[in-house]
C-alpha cells in the first residue's frame, strides 16, 4: 500500500502566523512532540530568518530523532548554506529551497525574469544537493504559475538532484478536481518526477487547504505537507489531524498508510494551542472540544445504543480516553514528571523544579488539579525566558469610581532591586505603569487577552499580552490564579523578550 509522509511545518509555517512567536525551548518542546506523533518530516525553521531560528533548527536537528529535520531556504547561497550549517547535526537532514514560479512573482516580487529564475533554482538545487543527501524543492505560487513553464522548472529541479518536489498552493487558489488534473498534468509532463516524491502544500484562504491536500494525495502526492491545528500563514495551512484523520478513517477510499502515531493527536494540537496562544475553535474537526459530544436526543440515543450510529472515529483513536491524572497537594516530583510525560512534556532540572513549586502552589488552594492545570503550567515553564527582570511582589488598590493605585518590586539580575508606584485606569494599567516605572522602559500594550484555564472560580487565568517598545512588538505570557498578577507576569516577560532582542512579534497586514 503507497505510504504518504507528513510534513510538519508547525514550527516554520506555523510560526508565521500573525502574533506567533515561540521560543527556542518551546519550539524544541513541540518537535519532541511531533516526534513522538511519529511524522516523517519536521521543517524546524527557516535559519537564515535570526539568530533565534538558527539555533531552535540546530537544536532541533541535535536533540530530535527519528523524522528528517528540514530547513527551509530561498534560493540564495547564503540561505542554503546556513540551512546546512543547522540542519547538518541530524542523522537525517534535508534542504528545503523555494522560489515563486508564477509570473506575478517573478515580475512583481524577484524582479526578475523566466530564464533567471529556471537556473537560480537549479543551481540552488545543485548547492543544496553538494552539501545535503537530502534536498526538496518548491516553485511558489505554483497553481497559480503556467503549467509549460512549471514543468520545465520541476524538469530542471528534478535534473539538478532534487529528492522532493513540492507544489505549493501558496494562497490557496486551487480547487480540489482543478488541483489533482494540475498534478496529473504535470506529472505527464515531466517524466522523471516519477522516481522523486510528489509532495503538496496547501493554504486555506478558501478554506480548501484539506480537500486540496487529500485531492494531490488521490492525484499520485506521496507528501503532505501540513500544521498542527492548521496554522500558518493568514488563514493556515492543511491541518495536520484532519488530513491524518481523513487518510486513516477513509482508508477504504484513499487505499494509502501514514506512520502517524494519532493516539498523540489530541495531546499535540492542545501543546501546540497552549504554547502559541491560538485557541482550537470548539467546532473544529478531529480535535475541537465538541467533535465527540453528542446534543440532541436522537442522537444521544443512537450513540449510547451503538457509539458508530454518529461517530465515523473513536475519541481513544486520537489520545481522548480521558486521562489518569490524579495530582494533588500530596503528590511529589516524581508523579509530576510522569503526569508531564503522559500529556507529551519532557520537563527536567530547573524547569520541572519551577513548574513542581508551581503545581504545589496550586495544589494548595485549588481543590482538584487537572490536566489542563498541569498544560497550562508546563507550556508556561517552557516558554518561560530566562530574562533578567523577576517580578518579586506588587500590591494593587482598586475602588469603584476611583483610580487604582499599584506598586511594584522588581530585581533585575545585574542590577539590583526596582521600586515604583503609579496610577492607572484600573488595577491592570496601575500594574502595568508602575512596572514601566520600575524597570524605566515604557511599553505601549497593543493587545489583551484573559482566559480561564479550567471552570471554577479557583480556575488558573492566563493573560497573553502584546506590547510595544520603540516600534518593535513583544508578546508574553503570564499565568495565576490572581488575574492582576497572570498579566503583571505577562508584562514583565514581554519586557524581557524585547531587552533581550529575542524575537518580533509578526504584524497582520490590516
Ligand atoms: C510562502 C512562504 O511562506 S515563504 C517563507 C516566508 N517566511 C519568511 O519570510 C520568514 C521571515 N522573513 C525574514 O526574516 C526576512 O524576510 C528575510 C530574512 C528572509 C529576508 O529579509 P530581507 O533581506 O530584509 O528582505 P525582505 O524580507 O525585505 O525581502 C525579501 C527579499 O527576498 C527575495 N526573495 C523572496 N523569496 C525568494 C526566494 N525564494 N529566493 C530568492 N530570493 C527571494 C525578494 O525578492 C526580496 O529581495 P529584494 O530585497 O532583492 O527585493
Ligand atoms: C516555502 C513554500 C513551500 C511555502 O511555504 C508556500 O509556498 O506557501
Amino acid at each position: 500500500m503507497r505510504r504518504i509522509q507528513i510534513f510538519d511545518t508547525t514550527l516554520r509555517d506555523g510560526e508565521q502566523s500573525p502574533g506567533i512567536s515561540l521560543s527556542v525551548e518551546e519550539k524544541v518542546e513541540i518537535a519532541h512532540q511531533l516526534a513522538r506523533l511519529k511524522v516523517d518530516v519536521i521543517e524546524a525553521g527557516f535559519p537564515i530568518t535570526s539568530e533565534g531560528d538558527f539555533e531552535a533548527v540546530s537544536r532541533i536537528a541535535s536533540e530530535v530523532e527519528g523524522p528528517v529535520i528540514a530547513g527551509l531556504a530561498r534560493i540564495h547561497q547564503e540561505d542554503i548554506e546556513r540551512a546546512w550549517e543547522a540542519v547538518r547535526w541530524s542523522r537525517r537532514p534535508r534542504i528545503h529551497t523555494f522560489v515563486g514560479t508564477s509570473d506575478l512573482h517573478i515580475e512583481h516580487q524577484m524582479r526578475s525574469t523566466r530564464e533567471e529564475i529556471l537556473s537560480g533554482a537549479a543551481e540552488a538545487v545543485r548547492l543544496a544537493k553538494s552539501l545535503c543527501e537530502n534536498v526538496e524543492f518548491s516553485p511558489m505560487d505554483a497553481t497559480r504559475t503556467d503549467i509549460g513553464y512549471l514543468a520545465e522548472v520541476v524538469a530542471a529541479a528534478v535534473e539538478a538532484g532534487a529528492d522532493v518536489i513540492n507544489i505549493a498552493d501558496t494562497v490557496g487558489y486551487t480547487t480540489p478536481a482543478e488541483f489533482a488534473a494540475f498534478l496529473r498534468e504535470l506529472k505527464e509532463r515531466v517524466p522523471g518526477l516519477a522516481e522523486r516524491v510528489l509532495s503538496v502544500h496547501c493554504h486555506d484562504d478558501l478554506g480548501m487547504a484539506v480537500a486540496n491536500s487529500l485531492a494531490g494525495v488521490e492525484a499520485g502526492a506521496t507528501q503532505v505537507e501540513v500544521a498542527v491545528n492548521g496554522i500558518g500563514e493568514r488563514a493556515g495551512n492543511a491541518s495536520l489531524e484532519e488530513v491524518v484523520m481523513a487518510l486513516v478513517t477513509r482508508k477504504d477510499y484513499y487505499g494509502v498508510e501514514v506512520g502517524v502515531e494519532t493516539r498523540q493527536l489530541a495531546n499535540t494540537s492542545r501543546m501546540v494551542s497552549n504554547m502559541t496562544g491560538y485557541d482550537v475553535p470548539p467546532n473544529k474537526a478531529v480535535v475541537g472540544r465538541n467533535a465527540f459530544l453528542h446534543e440532541s436526543g436522537i442522537h444521544q440515543d443512537g450513540v449510547l445504543k451503538d457509539r458508530r450510529t454518529f461517530e465515523i472515529m473513536k475519541p481513544a483513536d486520537i489520545g481522548l480516553e480521558g486521562t489518569n491524572i490524579f495530582l494533588g497537594k500530596h503528590s511529589g516530583r516524581h508523579a509530576l514528571k510522569e503526569a508531564l510525560a503522559d500529556l507529551g512534556y519532557t520537563l527536567e532540572g530547573e524547569t520541572l523544579k519551577r513548574a513542581f513549586k508551581r503545581f504545589k502552589e496550586l495544589a494548595d488552594h485549588k481543590k482538584t488539579v487537572t490536566a489542563a492545570d498541569l498544560e497550562a503550567i508546563a507550556a508556561d515553564e517552557v516558554g518561560s525566558f530566562e530574562g533578567k527582570f523577576v517580578l518579586e511582589s506588587f500590591r494593587v488598590v482598586a475602588a469603584t469610581g476611583r483610580q487604582s493605585r499599584a506598586a511594584v518590586r522588581i530585581a533585575h539580575a545585574d542590577r539590583g532591586t526596582f521600586e515604583a508606584e503609579a496610577e492607572g485606569e484600573g488595577p491592570v494599567d496601575a500594574v502595568f505603569r508602575a512596572i514601566d516605572s520600575a524597570t524605566g522602559i515604557k511599553g505601549r500594550l497593543t493587545d489583551f487577552r484573559i482566559d480561564a484555564v479550567t471552570g471554577g472560580k479557583d480556575a488558573l487565568g492566563e493573560v497573553r499580552v502584546t506590547v510595544e517598545f520603540e516600534g518593535t512588538e513583544c508578546a508574553g505570557r503570564g499565568l495565576s490564579q490572581d488575574v492582576v498578577e497572570a498579566a503583571a507576569r505577562a508584562y514583565v516577560r514581554a519586557v524581557n523578550v524585547y531587552t533581550a532582542g529575542a524575537v518580533k512579534v509578526p504584524q497582520a497586514t490590516p
